[in-house]
């Protein structure tokens, strides 16, 4: 089966019978969630298609046909049965197929999106795009924009949270209160707090006071002008709670944008966070003339020491050499178009973060993120020479060139100790 097929498995009920007296069916939204309770049930589409066979005589299908997509088994305990011939309100698991094309509908569904810059809002709202953010790029109609965050909550099924991370306690807390009830809370976010040192999935929760279970964070190799361009990307999709990993999954897969769903919360968010201090230092390299032997080792070094602090602090070493960990470093730091590496850039050329942040002019999460990243290896009692040093550039107690000299000077040591 082709990559990017996926068979879901479906709860269907019996609820009475067709006009040719087969079972009617209903199945249970977003693939069959116990906590959709009973008022979960969709129609399923039944229909007949011919299909011509060269040299033969047409052949008639059953098609049977669920929000998700054809059902290729209809009783996955008795795959072999041509038909389900139950007692009405008889439940069964069925498989089907979630095709791409059915997925690009899903994925294309109604977005709803709330911002606070009027000029913005309205470029969207009136179906130019997002000139300020997204130059060249056409939005699907299916979005629409308003700057009342109530009326951007109305009825959404999932609420995704894309905000820089210092904003978003506050922005959340605001209106808590409106969110839809059972919808999971999807995090966007690469920080942690400053102050708190809490990771964007602990403020989500805290700050709309949903259970930890309800809420999600996507992170991977995601920068946001590709997605946009619908370049190929795959990420991650990591939740407490496996059913809304893959509702959120579910929710976001298209032909193009491929995601994994995971476990490990904590791993997936510590490597977003991390990578983008990394991305930092990389960038000052590139900004101080170094050549590509020292991005590499930078690269290597900090997602070894970023590993050491995510195992630390609870987290699985898989997690750190999958999407989440490596795959959003690669991008970060090979890619002129994060602002992280931007802001490297400009750091190592000699500018302080205030000028820094005037010529990137977009959210550099790694700025404010850093310190944080560092009070918390330190109380975990783990070394992160890399964090240091960009702390220190980025407090203005040293100059680039200066940080990467420390960096070389340091005592010789295995490369796995
Ligand atoms: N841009 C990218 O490629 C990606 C960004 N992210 C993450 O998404 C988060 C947001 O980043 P971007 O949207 O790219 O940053 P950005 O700097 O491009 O945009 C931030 C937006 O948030 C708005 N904003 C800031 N404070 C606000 C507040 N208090 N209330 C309302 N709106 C506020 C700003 O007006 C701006 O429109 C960050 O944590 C970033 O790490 C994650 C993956 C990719
Ligand atoms: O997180 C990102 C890519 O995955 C975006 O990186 P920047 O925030 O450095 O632009």
């Amino acid at each position: 089966m082709a990559d990017y097929q996926d068979l879901l498995v479906e709860r269907l009920r019996v609820d009475g019978r067709d006009e040719d007296g087969g079972s009617r069916l209903l199945a249970h939204g977003a693939g069959g969630r116990a906590e959709d309770g009973p008022d979960g049930w969709e129609p399923v589409e039944r229909r007949t298609e011919i299909v011509d066979v060269a040299g033969a005589e047409p052949v008639r299908v059953d098609v049977v046909e669920t929000a998700r997509g054809p059902l290729l088994v209809l009783d996955r305990r008795r795959p072999d049965a041509p038909a389900l011939d139950l007692a009405d309100g008889t439940e069964v698991e069925g498989l089907a197929l979630r095709a791409p094309s059915r997925v690009l509908a899903d994925a294309g569904a109604e977005v709803a999106m709330w911002g606070r810059r009027l000029e913005v809002v309205a470029a969207v709202a009136g179906g130019r795009g997002n000139p300020a953010y997204l130059p060249g790029v056409a939005l699907p109609d299916a979005v629409t924009a308003t700057t009342d965050p109530r009326r951007a909550l109305e009825g959404a099924d999932v609420v995704v949270l894309a905000l820089p991370s210092q904003s978003l306690r506050g922005v959340l807390g605001g209106v808590a209160d409106a969110v839809p009830a059972g919808a999971p809370l999807v995090s966007l976010a690469k920080g942690l707090e400053s102050g708190s040192r809490l990771r964007m999935s602990e403020v989500v929760a805290e700050a709309s006071g949903a259970a930890r279970e309800r809420v999600a964070v996507v992170s991977g190799p995601n920068l946001a002008r590709e997605i946009a361009e619908r370049q190929p990307t795959a990420t991650v999709v990591a939740a407490h709670a496996p059913d809304v990993a893959a509702e959120v999954a579910a929710a976001c897969a298209t032909p193009v944008f491929r995601p994994y769903t995971h476990h490990d919360v904590l791993g997936v968010e510590l490597g977003g966070v991390v990578k983008n201090v990394v991305g930092l230092a990389v960038g000052m390299a590139e900004g101080l003339g170094y050549g590509d032997n020292a991005k590499a080792s930078i690269i290597t070094r900090g997602l070894a020491q970023t590993s050491r602090l995510a195992v630390a602090l609870g987290a699985e070493a898989a997690t750190l050499a999958g999407l989440a960990g490596m795959g959003d470093l690669v991008a970060t730091c090979a890619s002129p178009l994060s602002r992280n590496h931007q802001t490297g850039v400009q750091l190592g050329r000699g500018l302080d973060v205030g000028a820094a942040a005037r010529v990137v002019r977009q959210t550099a999460e790694g700025v404010r993120s850093a310190p944080s990243v560092l009070a918390l290896a330190r109380s975990a009692g783990v070394e992160m020479p890399i964090v240091e040093q960009v702390v220190d550039v980025v407090e203005g107690r040293v100059h680039a060139r200066e940080a990467a000299r420390l960096l070389l000077a340091r005592d010789l040591k295995h490369e796995a100790g």
